[in-house]
């Protein structure tokens, strides 16, 4: 049986805005550290150790990795870092303050926006000061591959190669691997993992800085999962995650 340790980065200081994020490089607030932090704890404590380390190009995720690992004495685990765990690119709504958009254009269209499918959110130009393809991180990303605005399609079509060349070869080889991503980056790894239909993942949340574990079978096939955490305070983290896109948040 192998074991994928799974952490979505802790508060970053736009999760607590409530502001469409996406590829916007914030950091992690003060609770966020503390998330983070934790999440090594409880890493530490269950008696976790990584051979390899994956994560975004994003400091938030970058700095929650090293958190936990410092926590774990482990900041030696070789990382890769990689843009294909990126957060999927909010498009034109980066910066906007959710329950403000909600206000504005409705619940509903919110809720699409952050969790359908395959809608995307609108998108910038490339003369946008948001346009990825303006920041040097990305310099050699292939023109076609620079996002404008992605829907959790896109995401998965982006990340899913990047899991089946990377990192699940890793895993498959028997090394012990935590991914420390972003909340549809990982919703993208879930669905896949998981074959979570593309109506039902309109439903799936990802709570900050709780360590969430997946037991696969030798073919990569979730036997179970479950996050280290108590199920009240995993479920309030889910449910604050799912009322932040509406319009009393
Ligand atoms: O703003 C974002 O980039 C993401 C994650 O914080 O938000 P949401 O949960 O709305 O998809």
């Amino acid at each position: 049986m192998k074991k994928l340790v799974l952490l979505r980065h802790g508060e970053s200081t736009w999760n607590q805005e409530n502001r469409f994020t996406g590829w916007t490089d914030v950091d992690l607030t003060l609770k966020g550290i503390e998330e983070a932090k934790n999440a090594g704890i409880l890493l530490r404590k269950n008696g976790f150790v990584f051979d390899i380390a994956y994560t975004s190009l994003l400091k938030r995720a970058i700095r929650t990795l090293w958190l936990a690992l410092d926590e774990m004495d482990q900041m030696w685990t070789p990382t890769e870092l990689d843009w294909r765990l990126n957060e999927r690119h909010y498009g034109a709504l980066q910066g906007l303050n959710k329950a403000e958009t909600a206000k504005q254009y409705g619940d509903e269209q919110v809720l699409i926006w952050r969790r359908s499918y395959d809608t995307r959110p609108p998108a910038i130009t490339t003369h946008d000061k948001r346009y990825p393809g303006l920041d040097i991180r990305y310099r050699n990303l292939a023109t076609n591959d620079i996002p404008v605005a992605e829907s959790l399609k896109d995401t998965v079509a982006r990340f899913l190669p990047y899991w089946n060349q990377s990192i699940a070869p890793q895993i498959k080889a028997e090394k012990k691997v935590i991914i420390v991503a972003h909340g549809n980056s990982l919703r993208a790894l879930v669905k896949h993992l998981d074959t979570i239909s593309d109506q039902n993942i309109l439903n799936y949340n990802i709570p900050t800085g709780i360590p969430l574990i997946y037991e696969l079978n030798d073919d990569l096939q979730p036997i179970k999962n479950y996050y280290l955490g108590s199920t009240d305070e995993v479920q309030e983290a889910i449910s604050a995650v799912a009322n932040q896109g509406k319009s009393g948040a």
